[in-house]
């Protein structure tokens, strides 16, 4: 079953996100200090007329990497080519999108992380010198023709900046962690996005869904939508907050934005009294990979300090117990 609270995108998204995605900084909320940075760095490059130096994004998914990627495009003037890593499997894959650059361009590799070792090595010489070496032939015959590249700006994006080689991310001249989204903040995204489908939403409203949206512009989006479809089907010209709660509570979502998953994880730490339990015994209990507990599962937990990571593996914390309504209980010499 597709959770709700998912981040990834679901299969059926990707038009819909379309729709609803910023095209300019005025509609892009939050991340203020990113925002900031990036507003000089694109400033002065474009009047130095230079292409902007090479941008790292990174962060849990559905937090606005893409988004951020197209709105800079934007606001270059500049075309955008929007790939992702397991698209380029070979270096001649890499090498025909490159050559296929102009002065100015800018390319988008989401997942950056997954590219292969033979691909990272020709994005090395094209992210620092615009130049590839690309080997025709094998053999004793084999002979290495170099071609020279236009001043584009590579964008990458990352849900795991800890799996980028060093000389890659050495490559990039910024780096920017993205952050999770306040419920404000996620009240205005969703306040925006209710105006682009073209139905009323009142405030408390738009904070029930934020709340509930683990800091992620991409749940509370999906959120609307579900919301939206029980006051059409109520017959309700607005969003209000009571038909609101009955649909999220309708929809399994507790008001911390946990879903089932989340509390299984929660619980689990839980019921170790204190003791950590290690990434695979944890991802084993849950039946998912251990990338998606990382990537997907934690982040938010450990930022809203449900879940802490100890060099012995993962705790809870009191806020678990708190949040679980569970009697604070461990066992001697373990804790916190
Ligand atoms: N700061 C924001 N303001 C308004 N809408 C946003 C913002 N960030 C993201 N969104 C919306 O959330 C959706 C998901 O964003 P986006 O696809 O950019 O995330 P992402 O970090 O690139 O995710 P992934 O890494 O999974 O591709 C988009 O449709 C966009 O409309």
């Amino acid at each position: 079953m597709e959770r709700l609270v998912e981040i990834e995108r679901f299969e059926n998204e990707e038009s819909l996100e379309t729709t609803l995605r910023p095209s300019a900084w005025s509609e892009y909320i939050g991340q203020e200090q990113i925002k900031k940075n990036l507003g000089v760095f694109i400033e002065a490059s474009k009047k130095r007329r230079e292409a902007l130096d090479h941008v790292l994004f990174f962060g849990p998914p559905g937090l606005g990497k893409t988004t951020l990627a197209l709105i800079i495009a934007n606001e270059m003037n500049a075309n955008i080519k929007v790939t992702a890593a397991p698209m380029i499997e070979k270096s001649g894959d890499l090498a025909a999108i490159l050559t296929n650059l102009e002065e100015g361009d800018i390319l988008f590799i989401d997942e950056i992380h997954r590219l292969s070792p033979a691909v990272e090595e020709i994005l090395y010489s094209s992210m620092e010198d615009f130049r590839i070496d690309i080997i025709i032939g094998s053999g004793p015959a084999a002979q290495t023709v170099k071609i020279d590249l236009p001043r584009f700006t590579l964008i990458g994006a990352t849900t795991r900046a800890g799996m980028l080689s060093n000389p890659l991310r050495d490559r990039f001249g910024m780096n920017f962690r993205m952050q999770f989204y306040s419920p404000e903040e996620l009240a205005k995204i969703i306040l925006q996005a209710s105006v682009k489908l073209n139905k009323e939403i009142v405030h408390e409203a738009c904070i029930e869904i934020a709340k509930r949206s683990r800091g992620t512009p991409r749940i509370a989006l999906r959120l609307l939508r579900r919301v939206r479809d029980f006051a059409d089907v109520a017959n309700e010209e607005k969003i209000v907050h009571s038909r609101t709660k009955f649909a999220l509570e309708e929809l399994g979502i507790n008001s911390h934005g946990f879903d089932e998953m989340d509390i299984k994880l929660l619980n689990l730490l839980i019921g170790a009294k204190g003791k950590a339990i290690g990434l695979s015994t944890i991802a084993a209990s849950l039946s998912e990979d251990e990338g998606t507990v990382e990537d997907v599962l934690e982040p938010y937990l450990i930022a809203n300090g449900y879940l802490e990571r100890t060099s012995k593996g993962r705790k809870a914390t009191r806020n678990t117990y708190d949040v679980l309504n569970v009697n604070f209980e461990y066992e001697e010499g373990s804790l916190f």
